[in-house]
């Protein structure tokens, strides 16, 4: 089967894309998964409310002082202002705290309800939408959105409100002094308004563009990695490290236009403030000059506009953050609109609906797959496999065998026509019943890491130790098995004991021996020496006896020893018969067989 790291690459990179949600959509899906954690929610609004009402005290105290000083109040003033701003400064401590913990509490709680039901959807959706999508599409989701709307939601949003809470709260302070204080700081807005406008415009796109440039990446990255074996098989680590380097650079450009945008930003801001900080003193001025109020006041305006320029910086610089995680929550969302497999609830997992289960017919009718719409890799595909029958099906690469394999193993979905198990549709059946009925061996196999042990008792879990000697011995992996350090409790996969491939193809097939179906597809890679191929031939013929299988076969031997073989091309069945009658007529497999005993290797 077609490495689907390495499979062809769709024209339209966007579109082939997992889908965003709408930010209305993104939002309320949040809010659903938050509804546990509301009562949080409120008290972090209520504690931030009060930080910020704190800090209106720092500029009336030093008005206050002001005054006492230019003697417009008495000198006792003086200890009323200085206790009233170590109590402020107390209480706005403790409610920041109060604040940021509530919000932590609030959105961790929401976004591990979203992180998990992301993963799950995602293990829900056909594997053929993950392959157009790319890894790097799927990951970059799970791990650097989700760790945006992360540090957006810990950090961003206590700073958000506590500073939207400031800025409205300081307003009414001036308008309290005296209400043109406040009209002349307003004059500040239009100008902020504008340049968060004008930010908004150019940073989205950018950020848009940055997730998908951060999706290649990851993409290329994974690939290289994927695929280490031909890469250093073909020596092209250079192209590999080439594109890497390339898509790299394209996220460093972005990341680079970002500053740019948010430089410019920042330095609008700042005019913005200094108009604003000029006409309240200049309103201070002439407000004082006609004796409508005094010098305390006026430096309490002045501070207390002054005091503005940290919240709305942030206020306004947080949008990027906002902006940012928003676009992050799209992604994150956009996963769960995709279709899923139905998978009806069972109790009890995997471990009641393994085997052995009875051998069962298969029936392929007018079969068509595609992995993209509208280019059919398989053409109206039809054939009978009676109960107990072993067929094999041969054909030059890339001529569909791994794919009507993989539809028989009910991964790949039919575009139209039908598979029949035992007389059943095969898109009726429950994700277990299809599991214990059919299993297969496919070409790429998986050791997970972990013990050989929980391995094995992925696909049966309440499996004894015996049951699993048995499994392995039936595949021939007993011999390496006894040797290895700690037998079935040794570490195996990434980080673990080094398997072969052979040893990886025995393991594989020992997942089927304990799920004893009644069906099997065997996709398995061939071995490239022939004592070990034979090896592994022997293995799955003993697996196979009794059951109904479906070999596809790369060595022809395997041919040979079947019931009957079905010879593909182009996506179509061209030749069906037993072994006999396709030698005694002319055709495409006497052609391979001829061509396969001339190269000698089944006298090898
Ligand atoms: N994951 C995939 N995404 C897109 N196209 C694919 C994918 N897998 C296979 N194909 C395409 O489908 C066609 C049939 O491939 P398939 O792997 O079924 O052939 P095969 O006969 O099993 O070949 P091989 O012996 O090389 O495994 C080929 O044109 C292949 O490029």
């Amino acid at each position: 089967m077609t490495d689907p790291k390495t499979a062809p690459p769709v024209p339209d990179r966007e579109q082939s894309l997992l889908p965003r949600a709408s930010g209305r959509a993104a939002a309320a899906e949040l809010l659903r998964l938050a509804k546990p954690w509301a009562g949080s929610g409120v008290l972090a609004v209520l504690s931030l409310l009060l930080a910020s009402l704190a800090t209106l005290a720092v500029p009336l105290g030093v008005g206050a002082m002001v005054d006492v000083v230019t003697g417009n109040r008495p000198q006792e003033a003086m200890f009323w202002a200085l206790g009233a701003l170590l109590g402020a400064a107390a209480l706005g401590g403790v409610c920041t705290w109060l604040g940021g913990t509530f919000v932590a509490r609030f959105s961790e709680g929401a976004l591990a309800r979203l992180r998990q039901k992301v993963i799950g959807h995602l293990m829900r959706i056909r594997l053929v939408r993950i392959e157009r999508a790319g890894l790097g599409d799927v990951v970059s989701r799970v791990s650097a959105d989700v760790e945006r709307v992360s540090s957006a939601a810990k950090s961003g949003v206590t700073q958000f409100v506590s500073a939207t809470f400031t800025i409205v709260l300081t307003l009414f302070g001036l308008a309290a002094l005296d209400y043109r204080f406040a009209l002349a700081g307003l004059v500040a807005v239009p100008l902020q308004l504008w340049t968060l406008w004008r930010y908004l415009k150019k940073s989205a796109p950018i950020y848009a563009e940055q997730r998908v440039a951060e999706g290649a990446r990851a993409q290329e990255i994974l690939q290289s990695q994927y695929g280490r074996s031909t890469i250093d098989a073909f020596g092209v680590a250079e192209v590999f490290l080439g594109r890497i380097g390339a898509s790299s650079r394209r996220t460093v450009d972005l990341e680079r236009s970002v500053v740019r945008v948010l430089t410019v930003f920042f330095g609008r801001l700042n005019a913005a403030e200094f108009v604003g900080l000029g006409c309240i003193l200049a309103t201070g001025f002439w407000l004082y000059s006609a004796g409508e109020v005094s010098l305390g006041a006026c430096s309490a305006a002045a501070l207390f506009f002054a005091q503005l320029f940290n919240p709305i910086n942030l206020a306004l610089g947080l949008f990027d953050v906002v902006q940012q995680a928003g676009s992050a929550l799209t992604r994150l969302v956009g996963v769960l609109s995709v279709p899923i497999a139905e998978a009806p609830q069972r109790p009890v997992p995997g471990a009641a609906l393994v085997g052995p289960v009875a051998a069962k017919a298969i029936s392929v009718r007018d079969l068509v797959v595609s992995y993209r719409p509208g280019h059919p890799v398989l053409h109206a595909v039809s054939t009978e496999i009676g109960i107990g029958e072993h067929v094999a099906v041969v054909g030059s690469s890339g001529a569909g065998k791994s794919t009507l394999g993989s539809a028989i193993n009910g991964d790949r979905e039919a575009e139209s026509g039908q598979i029949l198990i035992g007389g059943v549709p095969l898109s009726d059946l429950a994700p277990d019943e299809l599991r214990s009925s059919v299993a297969s061996v496919s070409q790429k196999t998986h050791v997970f890491s972990g013990t050989l042990a929980e391995d094995l008792r992925l696909v049966k879990p309440r499996a004894s130790d015996e049951e699993l000697h048995a499994a392995l011995c039936e595949v021939g992996a007993g011999p390496w098995v006894a040797e290895l350090p700690a037998g079935l409790a040794t570490l195996v996969g990434a980080g673990g004991q080094q398997l072969s491939a052979v040893q990886e193809q025995q393991l594989a097939l020992a997942r089927i021996a304990l799920i004893d179906p009644g069906i099997v597809v065997l996709d398995e890679a061939t071995a490239e020496d022939t004592a070990n191929s034979r090896s592994l031939e022997q293995a799955a013929a003993r697996l196979i006896a009794g059951k109904t299988a479906v070999v596809i076969a790369h060595r022809l031997s395997q041919a040979a020893a079947a019931d009957r073989i079905i010879v593909m091309a182009e996506g179509r069945i061209v030749q069906d018969g037993t072994h006999e009658e396709l030698l005694a007529e002319p055709g495409r497999y006497r052609g391979l067989w001829d061509a396969w005993t001339a190269s000698g290797v089944e006298s090898a």
